[in-house]
Formats: structure tokens, C-alpha cells, sequence
């Protein structure tokens, strides 16, 4: 196939000319991805992951029937778009997946038991990455190849990401060999980043950050220009999907957040501006941030690993000063009017990479307020973010970890029930004990659903059952709780084993109900 003869945006994007005598076809990239090799992709939660390559490979096993013959190794900083990664998984093209991943067909290919996936936190990843952990048992110790999708190249040869930094720069560093990809449907992002790499042990030094504003590395990413074996013009956007709106649950479990908060302000624990926010994904996440829109609460920041679109709100109305993330991640409207607006938001907004905007001693000193929606909680506040029923991998632990075990505030947002296919309430969030632990009974000070806010902070655990079934559990599920904890208690006092007690033989019965007829609301105890 003949090279492609560069766009005048793609001129104006590549700085450095030499690159451009790189430029290639998707197709020329195929030589590069033997079955088995180990690749690395940029991206996080759907934003700035490479999107030509990986469908060139998609469509040459779909249309060679190579369905399971072409596998790879795929390492993404959290998760890539669906129609690339989603797609791959659909055509057995993952052998292996950490540490984050969003898709029906990725979780199917996971729990199927085809892909190998590993959970891990996103603050660690890149360094296990670097230390070699994920290529220790093969001989290339590096990662064959990696796709990098980026905004710009610099005269310097460096690159400039896109909405997202996640792992990229770890990535880049273990990488034998670079593909480019550059995005020419968007804006360049050029001083919209903070670079930095993992340093190793003996030698790591810390990550001087005092606010959310500081910055402490370059705006691009350095790459030995030797090892970028293509460079691809890209002109689609990442496909984003819209944000549904916030429901009467998140919109309570917001309002309960908002109030919890100006009582700890009342106390002299917060000050008037709160404390740097970090919060989830999702709908409730949402709701939370667009509550604080609403709220008298002014001059507030953002230390946080994704930012959505109820930010631009709070940005426009003034009430935002200043939000740091590893990913931007708006819907398409959200982007646009990013895009439209861009002078209002640049210099109140930072991305780093996942080690810095998910660093534990970061998040701890600050003294964050982390925010995120587990699968369950239970009565003595554990809580499972990643396992249904013990077993079924959702996404992933993502960041939760890192927020939840060194936040200020560790709050666990979470409707009272979920649906089950028979009864609207049939999946209790409040259980007796998590199927699957992600957060300990240590890590954890407030649980929230719309039904109320449990503050467990310097609470027994007998007391934390309490005050959890009281203030979160549904009306269906009180009673319920209350009839095992109860029982639990008297047994285990009665033979001296009561700090926190537990019926061993029925702590899932609840489970075994929704299993066996449909709603946890059938058990009996
Ligand atoms: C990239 C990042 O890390 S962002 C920072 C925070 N990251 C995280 O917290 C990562 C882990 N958390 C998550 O992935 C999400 O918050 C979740 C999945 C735990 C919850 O998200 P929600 O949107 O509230 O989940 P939702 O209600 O759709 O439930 C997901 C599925 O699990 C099922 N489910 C959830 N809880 C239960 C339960 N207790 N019992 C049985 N099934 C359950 C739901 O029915 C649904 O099934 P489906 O996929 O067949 O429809």
C-alpha cells in the first residue's frame, strides 16, 4: 500500500518534520502485532486510547476468521473505548487484561474464563509495570509494542496526550516499540499536562505537590524517537456516550452528602471551601458534584482521577477554582462545550499520570474527601467494589482503593437496593457480609444511600451495624438485617467471640434467597 500523504492539520500537528517521514498506513502496522505479544494501549475511562490500529486488527481477524488466533497481552491505564477494546474482546483477541476494564463483551470474556484478568490498583500498576512484575515470566522483558494517542508532536520529538494521561508515560518506558497515532479531530492539549515517570527504589523521590494547582513535571511526553516504528493520522473523536440525569436516589444521596458536609464545616473538621473532592464515576458521582452546584459551598477543588461533566458546571458558576484529574472524560456534548470554551477552563485544569493523581501519600496529605459506589456494603462497613456474588468481575477496583484507604472522608455512595429480574428491590446494597472484600471495615468512615448517612467514624463494630441497618438499609431489608445482627450478637456474646459478630453458617442466606427465588427480600432468619 502506498504512504498516505499528510493533511495539512496533521503538518501543523507534527512539529518535528523527520517524524512525518514515519508516516504510515494502520495496515503497515500489522508486522508488529505476532499472536501472543504484550501491548500497551493509551487511554483512560474511554478517553485518549488509540482507535485506528486496534481496528485495523480487529478487522483483519474478522475478516480472515482468525478469531482466537490472534491474542494478545493488552495493558491499558484503566479502560480504552468500546468500540476498540470491546470489539477485541468480542473476537477473542485478549489473552490477558489489567488493571481496569469497562464492556459487556470484556467482562463476559473475563467471567467465561477466556481472558485472564488481573485487578489492581491504579496507582500501583504503572510502577509493578516498570519494575517488570507483568513481563516476568517471558524473555522480552518489555512490552512489545504500545499505541499512543496524542494531540501533537513537539519539535523535540515528544509527545502531547490527549484527555487522558494514565499510564501512558510507564508505558512508553517499557515499550520496545511506539505506534502514533495523531488526533486531529480535536484540539491540541498542549499545557494541559503534568509528565511524570516512576523513579524506582532506592532512588524514587516524592511527588512534591502542597495543592491541586502545583505541577511538578513537563507538559509532554519524552519518546526515543528511534523506537516510534509509525506514526497514523487519526480523525475521530473519542466516543464518548451521554451521561443519563441524575435520579431521585442520587439526587437524596447527594443531598445527605451536602448536609454531612456542612456539619463537619459547623465543627471546625472542614473548612468553608471543603477539602479537594474526589469522586467516582456514574450517576450518583454525578449527582453529587451537580448537588454541590447548588450548594453555598464556593472556592472548592478537585484532586481526582476522572472528571465529568457536572465539573463544567460547577466551573461555570464560579463555584470551582481549580480540578486535577488522570482523565477528562465528558460526554459529547460535554466535550463540545470544552472545546467551545476552551480559554474559560485551560489554566483551571491539570491531568497527571495515574501514579500522581492516585499517589496514597497525596491523596492522605491533602486530606481528600474520596467518594465511591460500591456493588455492596456490609453491616460492619466492608464493602465489595469489583466481585457479584463473590465471583463475577464488574469493571474492576479502578482507583476506589486508592481513595477509600487514604481519604480524610472515606464515603461509600450507594442506592438502598438494586433491581433483581423479579423484584424492584431484590438486591439489598446492605448485607449481612460482603461477598467479596475491596474495602475494609478500616478504610471506610460514612456510608450513604437515599435513605440516610451513616457516620461510623470512631464507632465498634457492634455500634457500626447499628447505625448502618438504622440509617442506610432499605425498609424492606431493615427488619431483615436487624433480625441476623441480632441474633449473631447474642450467640457470639453468649459464648465470648462478640466483637463482631457474625452466624458463619448464614451470612449469605440473603444471597442464596436472590439466587434461589429471585429476591434477597425472601430470606427468612
Ligand atoms: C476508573 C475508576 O476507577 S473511577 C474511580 C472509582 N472506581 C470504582 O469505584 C471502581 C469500582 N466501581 C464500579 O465499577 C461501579 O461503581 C460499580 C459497578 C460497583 C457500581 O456501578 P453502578 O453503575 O451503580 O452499577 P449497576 O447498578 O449498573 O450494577 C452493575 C451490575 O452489577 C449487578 N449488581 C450490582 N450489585 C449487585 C449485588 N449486590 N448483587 C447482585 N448483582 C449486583 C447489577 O445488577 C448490574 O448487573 P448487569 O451488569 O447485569 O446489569
Amino acid at each position: 500500500m502506498a504512504s498516505p500523504i499528510a493533511s495539512a492539520a496533521l503538518r501543523a500537528r507534527v512539529k518535528r518534520p523527520s517524524m512525518l517521514k514515519k508516516l504510515c498506513n494502520p495496515e503497515d502496522m500489522l508486522q508488529h502485532f505476532p499472536n501472543g505479544a504484550y501491548i500497551g494501549w493509551s487511554g483512560f475511562t474511554g478517553v485518549g486510547y488509540p482507535k485506528k490500529v486496534p481496528t485495523m486488527l480487529a478487522d483483519h481477524v474478522e475478516k480472515n476468521g482468525l478469531q482466537g488466533q490472534l491474542k494478545y497481552s493488552l495493558f491499558v491505564g484503566a479502560s480504552a473505548g468500546a468500540e476498540t477494546e470491546n470489539r477485541w474482546a468480542a473476537l477473542d483477541m485478549i489473552a490477558r487484561r489489567a488493571p481496569h476494564q469497562v464492556g459487556k463483551n470484556i467482562a463476559k470474556g473475563i467471567n467465561e474464563g477466556r481472558i485472564n484478568f488481573f485487578d489492581k490498583h491504579l496507582s500501583m500498576f504503572p510502577v509493578d509495570l516498570v519494575y517488570g512484575y507483568y513481563t516476568k515470566d517471558r524473555q522480552n522483558k518489555n512490552l512489545d509494542v504500545v499505541c499512543i494517542e496524542a494531540t501533537e508532536i513537539k519539535e523535540d520529538g515528544s509527545i502531547v496526550l490527549g484527555a487522558s494521561v494514565g499510564a501512558t508515560p510507564e508505558l512508553i518506558q517499557m515499550a520496545d516499540k511506539v505506534i502514533i497515532e495523531v488526533n486531529t479531530a480535536i484540539p491540541s492539549f498542549d499545557g494541559l499536562h503534568d509528565i511524570t515517570f516512576s523513579d524506582l527504589p532506592p532512588n524514587r523521590k516524592p511527588y512534591l505537590i502542597q495543592q491541586c494547582r502545583d505541577r511538578i513535571g513537563t507538559t509532554s511526553v519524552p519518546v526515543d524517537p528511534e523506537k516510534v516504528v509509525g506514526i497514523i493520522e487519526c480523525t475521530t473523536p473519542d466516543q464518548t456516550l451521554p451521561n443519563s440525569p441524575a435520579d431521585e436516589t442520587a439526587t437524596a444521596i447527594a443531598g445527605h452528602l451536602i448536609e454531612f458536609f456542612e456539619h463537619e464545616v459547623a465543627h471546625g473538621r472542614l473548612p468553608k471551601n471543603l477539602l479537594p473532592l474526589q469522586s467516582g464515576i456514574g450517576n450518583i458521582a454525578n449527582a453529587v458534584i451537580g448537588g454541590l452546584q447548588t450548594s453555598n459551598f464556593k472556592n472548592l477543588n478537585v484532586w481526582t482521577e476522572v472528571i465529568q461533566d457536572t465539573f463544567l458546571d460547577l466551573f461555570d458558576s464560579g463555584k470551582l477554582d481549580f480540578a486535577t484529574a488522570t482523565s477528562i472524560r465528558f460526554s459529547p456534548t460535554g466535550f463540545e462545550r470544552f472545546y467551545k470554551n476552551w480559554d474559560n477552563y485551560y489554566d483551571k485544569l491539570l491531568l497527571r499520570s495515574q501514579s500522581v493523581s492516585n499517589a496514597p501519600e497525596i491523596i492522605r496529605r491533602l486530606g481528600v474527601i474520596g467518594m465511591n459506589t460500591p456493588v455492596e456494603v456490609d453491616i460492619y462497613a466492608h464493602a465489595n467494589s469489583t466481585n457479584v456474588m463473590g465471583s463475577r468481575m464488574l469493571n474492576g477496583l479502578g482507583g476506589s482503593a486508592d481513595f477509600l484507604r487514604n481519604s480524610k472522608y472515606s464515603i461509600m455512595h450507594t442506592p438502598s437496593t438494586r433491581p433483581s429480574k423479579t423484584d424492584a428491590h431484590g438486591v439489598s446494597c446492605i448485607v449481612p457480609m460482603c461477598t467479596h472484600v475491596d474495602q475494609t471495615e478500616h478504610d471506610l468512615d460514612v456510608i450513604v444511600t437515599e435513605n440516610g448517612l451513616a457516620d461510623v467514624r470512631g464507632l465498634s463494630p457492634r455500634e457500626r451495624a447499628r447505625v448502618i441497618i438504622d440509617k442506610c438499609a432499605h425498609d424492606v431489608y431493615k427488619p431483615i438485617l436487624k433480625a441476623y445482627f441480632e441474633k449473631a450478637e447474642f450467640e457470639c456474646l453468649r459464648k465470648g467471640m462478640g466483637h463482631e459478630p457474625h452466624l458463619l453458617f448464614n451470612s449469605f442466606d440473603m444471597h442464596k434467597a436472590l439466587v434461589e427465588e429471585g429476591s434477597m427480600a425472601k430470606v427468612k432468619f
